[in-house]
């Protein structure tokens, strides 16, 4: 019998939205998952630092997922004051839960690049890769193909093996942008679509992103 699978959801979170939930949910139903945490970076290492604080990020990440029982806000990564570098948040994690594998959960936008992150070759010795398809990526660019010809592998792989294995999903579109509701919130102060109602309400009331 192989030890439970934990996925963790590394993000900046800014702000979480319906896309990043819709994700997650699809993870847990077709990857048979213990659980997933939700990590959001302090400080991300591949883009500029954002606006609004990692604690405030964080606290809208907790907001979001108080109605998801298989979802938890994962805070190791906000106490490092070094850039947020996945492996060795990985690392740390493997520490604290031995018995557990781990699944990383990223983004195809995020796969693109995924040779560009520090020690990326030991990220996929200590964790899996469960990959969502996202609007207006495709696994035939950037460093997909490459990976995928060298580590990509089905469900019964991942579920058989401690790690190594990039899992594609098959899942429909989940089009919000974190990108896309700060420049809604900025110029007509209006994204309560693509917010849990609690996020929408905490931007209003810490008066986030313009609003
Ligand atoms: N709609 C989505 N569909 C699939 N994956 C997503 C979606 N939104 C975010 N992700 C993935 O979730 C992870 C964390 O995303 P992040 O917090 O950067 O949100 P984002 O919407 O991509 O933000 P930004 O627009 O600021 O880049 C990344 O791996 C990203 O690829
Ligand atoms: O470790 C790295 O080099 C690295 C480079 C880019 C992104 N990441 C992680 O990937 C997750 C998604 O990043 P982002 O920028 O799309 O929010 C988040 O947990 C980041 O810390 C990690």
């Amino acid at each position: 019998m192989n030890n439970p699978i934990i996925g963790i959801f590394g993000g900046t979170f800014d702000p979480i939205h319906h896309g990043h939930l819709a994700c997650a949910r699809y993870v847990l139903q077709h990857c048979h998952l213990a659980s997933i945490r939700l990590m959001p970076c302090h400080l991300p290492p591949h883009r500029a630092t954002p606006g609004v604080s990692s604690i405030q990020r964080a606290e809208m990440v907790a907001l979001a997922i108080a109605d998801e029982p298989q979802m938890q806000l994962e805070r190791l990564e906000l106490n490092r004051a070094a850039p947020s570098y996945t492996v060795d948040s990985l690392q740390q994690l493997k520490a604290q839960y031995p018995y557990e594998r781990l699944a990383f959960i990223i983004g195809m936008d995020s796969l693109q690049y995924f040779t560009k992150w520090h020690k990326w070759q030991q990220i996929l010795t200590l964790a899996h890769l469960i990959v969502c398809q996202r609007p207006g990526y495709s696994s035939a660019t950037g460093d997909a193909p490459a990976l995928l010809r060298q580590y990509g592998g089905s469900l019964l792989q991942l579920s058989q093996q401690d790690a190594g294995i990039i899992y594609c999903l098959d899942n429909p579109d989940f089009t919000p942008s974190a990108t896309f509701i700060r420049q809604e919130l900025a110029t007509n102060h209006q994204a309560q679509a693509m917010l849990v109602p609690a996020v929408w309400q905490y931007i209003c009331q810490q008066q986030l992103y313009g609003c």
